[in-house]
């Protein structure tokens, strides 16, 4: 994924501001960044999902905007906010995914019985998706961004609101799926799982990357966490707040 200059504002308030980022392939790239840093606009606009007012974004050769059809097909997403076919069960909308991208019938039953498996969705689950738990909602967002085995998958917060087990399940999942030569791109603010899983970080922050490159290189001799509120910087408590509580 190659990401030059994108900038997006939402009326007056400038949410990304000239973003460029390099995700290698076969890199398992973490982008990091407090509340409102602007990581969700900067994978929308990366994936097709929001179109940016200056710049370009690049998918494994494609340009999403001027090719979507190539880059998409190429690409798995899970987006931020799980805007999906929510009024289905989980292996309706799996099925509803596949057949959307031109999948045949037969593939799409035999990869979805072994993604609901897998994920511990469970494949006679006709719990429509609007009534599953958060953390269900992830796992089966992401059964729909892998199910077309696409060869870079771009999740927003894949690890918010999912238990520990399912969250363990979740990286030994991405975690293979590099090992077989696939591409990740990540958001995230837990430290903890990115300093475990990445081999590339970016830290961003007012619509701005501060920091990006390999994670041995950002890191140094010192914590993840150390880094991100350096370059992120925080409020330092003076003790005398909320004296009242
Ligand atoms: N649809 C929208 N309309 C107006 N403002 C928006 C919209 N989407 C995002 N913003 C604003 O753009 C900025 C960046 O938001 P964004 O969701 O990209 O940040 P983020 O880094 O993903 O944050 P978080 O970690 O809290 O999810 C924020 O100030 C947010 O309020």
């Amino acid at each position: 994924m190659s990401l030059r200059g994108l900038v997006k504002h939402f009326d007056t308030r400038l949410a990304v501001s000239g973003v460029s980022l390099d995700v290698p392939a076969g890199s398992f790239f973490g982008l990091l960044g407090p509340n409102g840093a602007g990581k969700t606009t900067t994978l929308s606009m990366a994936v097709g999902l929001l179109r940016p007012d200056a710049g370009q974004a690049e998918l494994l050769g494609y340009d999403v905007w001027r090719a979507p059809a190539e880059a998409k097909a190429l690409v798995g997403v899970l987006p931020d906010g799980m805007r999906m076919f929510d009024r289905l069960s989980g292996p309706e909308l799996l099925a509803y995914h596949g057949l959307l991208r031109g999948m045949p019938a037969a593939t799409v039953d035999q990869r979805a019985v072994e993604l609901l498996d897998v994920l511990e969705i469970g494949n006679g689950n006709r719990t429509l998706v609007v009534d599953y738990s958060a953390g269900m909602k992830k796992k089966i967002g992401l059964a729909c961004a892998l199910l077309h085995a696409p060869r870079l998958l771009v999740l927003d917060e894949p690890f918010e609101a999912v238990d520990p087990v399912s969250g363990a399940l979740i990286r030994d999942i991405l975690q293979r799926y590099v090992s077989g030569g696939g591409t990740v791109v990540f958001s995230s603010h837990v430290l903890e799982v990115v300093e475990r899983l990445c081999t590339h970080v970016a830290i961003m922050s007012d619509g701005v990357v501060r920091m990006q490159g390999p994670l041995t290189e950002i890191r140094g001799d010192r914590t993840l966490s150390d880094v991100f509120v350096q370059v992120v910087g925080g409020r330092v408590a003076t003790g005398s707040e909320l004296a009242w509580l």
